[in-house]
């Protein structure tokens, strides 16, 4: 499938290709084996508010502004009206939505089945998975929203990424969530066998871990050691569970944390150092990453003695 339009975002046309896949509408399918680290698509967003202040008002005002190029673009992109769109129109424009113009009808709907924070053209045509081979972050140096590759995919298997903050959720939970997308999940997590309820009981772990994790805190060497245990039983599961996107670098990040306050210096080096795993996250052009690689050296020397890590570095570190 060609998508019919000049688009200022850039997508790796060897490596990827748009197709109209079985229940799912269009997705993204790999032409030729992809390594881990590839960056498949980089674009500016297509439609973009203010998640701070988003309002449904605002979102159609926002089509409004599009170039006729533009809006164009966004109402070829595939809609979902849900039930919660529906109420939230009368609660947010007062209308039924039988009363909203057809186009206002459109652009909502486009926007709730399409925003990853911003609707994008190319990337918005990546469908999901609880076990996601890809991963989106917005890149300040590029000032575009990247979509890279986190894990090795062969030719013909599809793109997938992550529409929710589902790591840690169990299927039914993760499920409550995607019916706002209007679709049933069938990825391997979410599937009713053996082996997908054997991976939701590694979740439903994650789950209690990540609920107690929010309770732990840094103020005692007690405390500290209870949440080191919490974040490498995650940062376990989350590996095997083979979840190596951005959410695994939080965990490596927490278990670093966890061994400076316990001044556990080398250990905490060891875990800084699989910081690696955000390079293929988010690549290396990221500004963040790069600090955080400066900062790895620097504890690197700290713990062979050259020199002390530094205030701002520890703080920078510690804020996470
Ligand atoms: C961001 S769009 C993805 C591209 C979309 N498939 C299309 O045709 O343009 C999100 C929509 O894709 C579909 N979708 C995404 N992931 C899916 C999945 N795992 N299974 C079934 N449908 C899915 C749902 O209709 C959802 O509302």
């Amino acid at each position: 499938m060609r998508l019919r339009r000049e688009t200022q975002g850039k997508h790796a046309d060897h490596l990827i290709e748009f197709k109209e896949l079985p229940q799912k509408g269009v997705g993204v399918i790999a032409k030729a084996n992809i390594p881990r680290g590839t960056r498949v698509i980089s674009e500016q967003a297509l439609l973009e508010v203010d998640l701070e202040t988003v309002t449904l008002k605002n979102i159609v005002s926002a089509s409004e502004r599009l170039l006729p190029s533009q809006q164009e673009s966004y109402l070829q992109l595939h809609g979902y009206d849900s039930d919660l769109l529906k109420v939230a129109v009368k609660y947010d424009i007062g209308k039924s939505w039988q009363e909203l113009p057809e186009l206002h009808r459109k652009v909502l709907s486009i926007y709730a089945a399409n925003a990853f924070g911003c609707v994008f053209f190319l990337g918005s045509h990546i469908n999901h998975s609880c076990i996601p081979n890809a991963t989106l972050a917005y890149n300040e140096s590029l000032k575009e929203e990247a979509f890279d590759v986190i894990r090795d995919i062969m030719a013909g298997e599809e793109l997938t990424v992550m529409y929710i903050d589902g790591i840690n959720r169990t299927q039914s939970q993760r499920q409550a969530e995607l019916d706002k997308w209007g679709f049933q999940c069938t990825c391997p997590a979410c599937e009713d066998t053996a082996q997908g309820r054997q991976r939701d009981k590694k979740r439903a772990e994650l789950f209690i871990l990540d609920q107690k994790l929010a309770k732990a805190h840094f103020h005692t060497e007690g405390s500290c050691r209870r949440g080191l245990q919490i974040v490498q039983r995650m940062a376990a599961i989350q590996k095997s569970e083979g979840l190596v996107n951005r959410q695994l670098r939080i965990s490596y990040y927490d278990a670093a944390r966890y061994c400076l306050e316990l001044k556990e210096h080398r250990m905490a080096l060891l875990w800084a150092e699989k910081v690696e795993v955000d390079l293929y996250c988010v690549g290396e052009d990221y500004p963040e990453y790069k600090k955080v690689l400066l900062i790895v050296e620097e504890m690197r020397n700290a713990v062979h003695g050259s020199k002390p890590l530094s205030e701002s570095s520890l703080e920078w570190f510690m804020r996470g």
